[in-house]
């Protein structure tokens, strides 16, 4: 029996998944795993029973990815999981940017009673009219699984697209329209659009790349959208571009103290991913990704650790080891199973970065005691036996 604990909300489709082998918890400590969607958990201490943590969605920034895997913690996302919600919300952003929409029904509210609106309207709309987005530039920086997908249906909108991601995956190339220019440099990007969306995780490259210097290379009545992470656009530096009048507008997704009551800044409480089909899209990938790596020991989508897959595990028991990526590990488990005589029927090893992890079938059973001795390795971080 498995414990997991939910530190938000996460849909019940996806819960749905963990059957009668798993029971939820309201104690973090005593869980197998965890479930998290934007919650903070940089202050969390994690207990020892804790195997994973599994967020129902894409950016992991509110997760210790490092500590998690020197505490010998998989951490996943769902890659791609909620990528059309936030596309049609970036589409929305560009239209409520493009023509005063809000004003305008905010206007109309204000009026509610007034039996002579029909006849006002028509006098007062042109104070909120606006212009269309056939026909404009857009910039995409990050062609992920959310850039392409705002990218190819702005094509469809009549835009004219540019592109920049210097670390595109093939994937993402396959699936982008030929028509999207491919901007060489950022700068070129920013030079040439009308409207600029940013879609790249939150790390230390990318924090505060839209700043003043960023902004005094972009068109004058440039519009800027950010539906990806707070910290990407510095805050003070937005704010004075939308004083000055050099941005014409700025739609987030991220409320902040900075950012909230600017005029012409367009605040969304980040809703990107809170569509019924992206919360049961991530939720059932984050529980199938649990599953597979609790009841097979495989790793699909991890953030902190390598991939790794040995199929379904059979009859007999799977040793698991997550561990430093460093010389000899391999050496030092072998010759401990053949200390105990045993054979291997299956090995597998994968590695990212600093950590690896690898996965043993074994044909008898593996006792306390070579489960301790493959634990005291130097260089080891977890080692579980799936019996
Ligand atoms: N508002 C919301 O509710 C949501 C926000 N997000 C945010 O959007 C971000 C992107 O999401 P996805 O597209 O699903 O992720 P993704 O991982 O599929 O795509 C990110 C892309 O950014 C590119 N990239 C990385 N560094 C870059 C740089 N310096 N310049 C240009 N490109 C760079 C990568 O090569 C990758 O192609 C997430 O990290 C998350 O922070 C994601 C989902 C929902
Ligand atoms: O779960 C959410 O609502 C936030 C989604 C998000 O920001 C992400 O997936 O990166």
């Amino acid at each position: 029996m498995y414990k997991y604990h939910c530190l938000n909300p996460i849909s019940e489709v996806g819960l749905a998944q963990l059957d009668e082998n798993y029971v939820v918890t309201g104690n973090a400590d005593e869980a197998d795993a965890i479930l998290v969607r934007s919650a903070k958990m940089h202050d969390m201490e994690f207990s020892r029973n804790l195997k994973a943590i599994a967020r129902a969605g894409a950016g992991v920034n509110n997760i210790p990815l490092e500590r998690c895997a020197d505490e010998g913690i998989v951490v996943f996302n769902t890659p791609g999981a909620n990528a059309n919600g936030v596309k049609e919300l970036v589409i929305a952003g560009m239209l409520l940017a493009a023509r005063d929409i809000i004003g305008g029904i905010n206007w109309v509210q204000e009026y509610e009673e007034d039996g002579d609106i029909a006849k006002i309207t028509e006098k007062k709309k042109k104070a909120f009219a606006g212009t269309e987005l056939q026909g404009k530039k857009l910039g995409v920086i990050g062609l992920g699984a959310i850039g392409v997908r705002v990218a190819n249906v702005a094509v469809h909108l009549g835009m004219d697209v540019y592109g920049y991601d210097p670390y595109v995956s093939v994937d993402a190339a396959w699936n982008l329209s030929r028509s999207i220019h491919h901007a060489k440099t950022v700068d070129e990007l920013y030079k040439e659009c009308d409207y600029i969306t940013i879609h790249v995780p939150a790390l230390d490259d990318t924090k505060g790349m839209i700043d003043k210097n960023a902004i005094s290379l972009m068109k004058d009545g440039v519009v800027i959208l950010n539906l990806a992470r707070d910290v990407l656009v510095n805050q003070e530096d937005i704010v004075d571009a939308l004083v000055s009048g050099k941005v014409r507008s700025y739609v987030t997704d991220f409320p902040t103290k900075e950012i909230v009551g600017v005029k012409n800044a367009i605040v969304i409480p980040h809703l990107g991913a809170s569509t019924e089909e992206s919360e049961d899209n991530c939720a059932k990938m984050a529980a199938a990704e649990l599953r597979d790596f609790l009841e097979n020991g495989n790793i699909t989508h991890s953030v902190n650790y390598p991939d790794c897959n040995m199929g379904v595990k059979g009859d007999g028991e799977r040793i698991t080891i997550l561990h430093k990526n460093i010389p000899n590990m391999l050496g030092q488990f072998t010759t401990l199973l053949a200390g105990e005589n045993m054979n291997i029927a299956l090995m597998t090893n994968k590695s990212k970065k600093e950590y690896a992890y690898t996965m043993i079938d074994v044909d008898s059973e593996v006792s306390a005691d070579l489960e301790e001795q493959l634990t005291s390795v130097d260089g080891v971080l977890k080692v579980r036996v799936i019996r």
